[in-house]
């Protein structure tokens, strides 16, 4: 094997599989070679496995294991055991499968969808080590190149996790969506209920609509692919069930057991700190959607990425007398910063106009849109 492995990637087209490809291209400096039936002029998946030292599976779900144990099954001797690698959202079979095989091991999932970044950082990946001993330099050197947030766990567990992490509250949320979705005219179509929003609605309908917007074969088989996951579902029905008979009771024992059983629980459970900690953390989305529900603004971008470039913007407000209410960053779909200034009411239209004409002829913002 050369100092530079080659990577292969089965499932090279799909989501993963490009991120991945360019990940290792750019940010490693290594060959990617790969296979995908949406590329049938490519190389097979055993021409990819025999030529590749590094193979990493980012296949959907339900056919991840049996993939991985095809391979496994005719695999030639090599001298050097390759490396195999997948970012399955579930670890116990995809794991276990490539345990089978004459090769070192690393499990890892990604707990966030491919990003526009080009690298994991600020995002969470959960790493399921299997078999590591030649590869083990390499593995640490992915994982620094990765940026992520590293969280270390047997598959087992790591699956047991994720029955509560994602099928659970994926499901909490689609039984949510389902329930409003059955409603009629003039409860539904849900949006109809947004001018009604509390910030928690609002956080609730963002998940919603997250999901039913996303790839739906990964939320069928999150709930579908691991055997962790009916024992879980299993108890939020009998939770939702016991809570929908109290309401239904009605009456002050009722009341005593939902604060009981359904508040002071959960509470002590979850520990002082870290309800304080996520209330402050709801505290300051509930504050960013105020911030986004207020119609003037102004949002750009600024095309030179250079300290003092955004200050620059500023100063031109400073210098005609504009105060701004708020500000706020977030990216394009392409993956560029972009700022949304917020104005208050009080702010003259003509010289937020003008200020936003200014930046864009002396070159200092893009502006992408102006609502006054
Ligand atoms: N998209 C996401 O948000 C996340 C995905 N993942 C994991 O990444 C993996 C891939 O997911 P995505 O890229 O989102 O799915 P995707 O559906 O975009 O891509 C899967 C690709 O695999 C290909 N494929 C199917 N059968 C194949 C075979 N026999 N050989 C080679 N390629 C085959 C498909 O043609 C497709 O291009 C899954 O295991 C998923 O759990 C993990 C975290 C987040
Ligand atoms: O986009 C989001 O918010 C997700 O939650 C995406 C996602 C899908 C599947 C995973 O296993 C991990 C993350």
């Amino acid at each position: 094997m050369s100092a530079a492995p080659t990577v292969g990637i089965v499932g090279l087209a799909g989501a993963y599989g490009r991120w991945l490809e360019r990940f290792f291209r750019e940010r490693m400096g290594l060959a990617v070679i790969g296979c995908d039936p949406a590329l049938p002029d490519g190389p097979s998946a055993r021409e990819v496995r025999d030529r590749a030292d590094v193979l990493l599976f980012a296949v959907p779900i339900r056919h991840t294991a049996r993939i991985i144990a095809e391979l496994a099954a005719d695999m030639p001797e090599r001298g050097v055991p390759p490396l195999w690698l997948d970012v399955t959202s579930i670890k116990q079979a995809p794991v276990a499968a490539m345990q089978a095989a004459p090769v070192e091991v690393l499990g890892l999932h990604p707990m966030a969808a491919p990003p526009k970044s080009p690298t994991l950082k600020g995002r969470v990946l959960v790493v399921c080590e299997g078999r590591l001993d030649h590869w083990r330099g390499f593995t640490g050197r992915l994982l620094d190149a990765l940026e992520a947030q590293c969280v270390h766990c047997a598959p087992t567990e790591h699956d047991q996790i994720m029955a509560r992490v994602q099928a659970l509250a994926h499901a909490a949320i689609l039984s949510l969506a389902g329930v409003l979705a059955e409603d009629e005219a003039p409860l539904s179509p849900p949006a109809a209920l947004l001018p009604y929003r509390t910030p928690i609605f609002e956080l609730a309908n963002a998940m919603m609509t997250r999901i039913l917007s996303s790839n739906p074969q990964i939320y069928e088989d999150i709930q579908f692919g691991s055997q962790a996951v009916a024992p879980i579902l299993d108890r939020l029905a009998v939770r939702t069930r016991a809570l929908a008979d109290l309401v239904a009771d009605g009456d002050e024992a009722a009341r005593e057991a939902f604060r009981t059983r359904f508040l002071d629980a959960p509470r002590s459970a979850f520990g002082g700190a870290p309800l304080g900690e996520g209330n402050a953390g709801f505290e300051r989305l509930a504050w960013l959607l105020a911030d986004l529900a207020e119609p003037r603004c102004l949002a750009l971008h600024l095309p030179e990425d250079r300290p003092g470039a955004l200050r620059a913007v500023l100063a031109d407000f400073e210098q005609h007398g504009i105060s701004i209410e708020s500000i706020h960053s977030s990216r394009s779909p392409e993956g560029d910063v972009q700022f949304r200034i917020g104005f208050s009411r009080q702010q003259d239209d003509t010289a937020i106009r003008a200020a936003s004409a200014r930046l864009e002829t002396a070159g200092l913002a893009c502006v992408i849109s102006l609502q006054l």
